[in-house]
């Protein structure tokens, strides 16, 4: 589902590789932590999946496409391949919860009758049944975090990536939505997830790709945040 093959990011005016000869295979229906000191390329591997950034050396495929060849005007297609969620939550703050997912449909071009129908069966996936006509401001963080995964997930697209998901959020809160994640990874999207946060990857034992100065040092089946030396 996603491919790196000697992958080398290096950014404008800088001199060290945020990421050096990357090999990394993702499959359908996993679920992926990738941990790693601040500055290890995290984000920067996200980026790259979602051609927020292209890779400087290498081929990066993501849902069958050569990001590296994927002309400007196809990269919205692979966008709605693509759910984001990010530790900032990124909800439009005027809208309410409803019309924040709703809107992921409507710039899509789906029809009222598609979305009266699947938006409240998302929002009820999450959690959020009876949240409908709020604000976000008048949301706690993990219900803000609800409403954009379920942002991310109402158009059902086959990877769903995460960045520090959970950076915002008391454990006991980040444990509740990384638990949503994996319902939705039950479902077949497969997820990919950066994080700092040990409790949550070392209670759900999925497989773990470790990143240290832009180069994998670690990958894992049900691995734990910091391997056993
Ligand atoms: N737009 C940019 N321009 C130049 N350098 C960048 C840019 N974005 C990231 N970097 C550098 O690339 C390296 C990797 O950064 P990245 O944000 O991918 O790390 P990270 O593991 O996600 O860190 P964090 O956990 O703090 O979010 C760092 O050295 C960073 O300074």
């Amino acid at each position: 589902m996603i491919r790196f093959e000697n992958v080398t990011k290096v950014y404008p005016r800088s001199s060290r590789p945020a990421l050096h000869d990357i090999n990394l295979e993702v499959n359908r229906g996993e679920f992926v932590f990738v941990v790693g000191q601040s500055g290890s390329g995290k984000s920067t591997l996200l980026r790259l999946a979602l051609r927020e950034e292209q890779a400087t050396r290498g081929t990066v495929l993501v849902a069958g496409h050569e990001l590296g060849r994927l002309p400007h005007r196809k990269v919205p297609r692979l966008r709605r391949e693509i759910g984001t969620v990010f530790q900032d939550f990124r909800l439009l703050p005027n809208k309410t919860v409803y019309q924040n997912v709703a809107f992921a449909l409507q710039v899509l071009g789906r029809s009222g009758h598609a979305i009266r129908q699947v938006v409240p069966e998302t929002l009820e996936m999450v959690g959020l049944q009876g949240k409908e006509k709020r604000l976000p401001h008048e949301l706690s963080g993990g219900e803000q975090q609800r409403v954009a995964i379920a942002r991310a997930f109402v158009n059902k697209p086959a990877i769903l990536l995460a960045d520090e998901p959970t950076g915002n959020l008391d454990p006991t809160t980040s444990l509740e939505i990384v638990r949503l994640l994996d319902r939705i990874n039950r479902t077949g999207t497969t997820i990919v997830m950066a994080t700092h946060d040990d409790d949550i990857v070392n209670q759900l034992r999925k497989r773990v790709v470790e990143l240290d100065n832009g180069e994998v040092i670690r990958d894992e089946n049900q691995g734990v945040y910091g391997a056993a030396r």
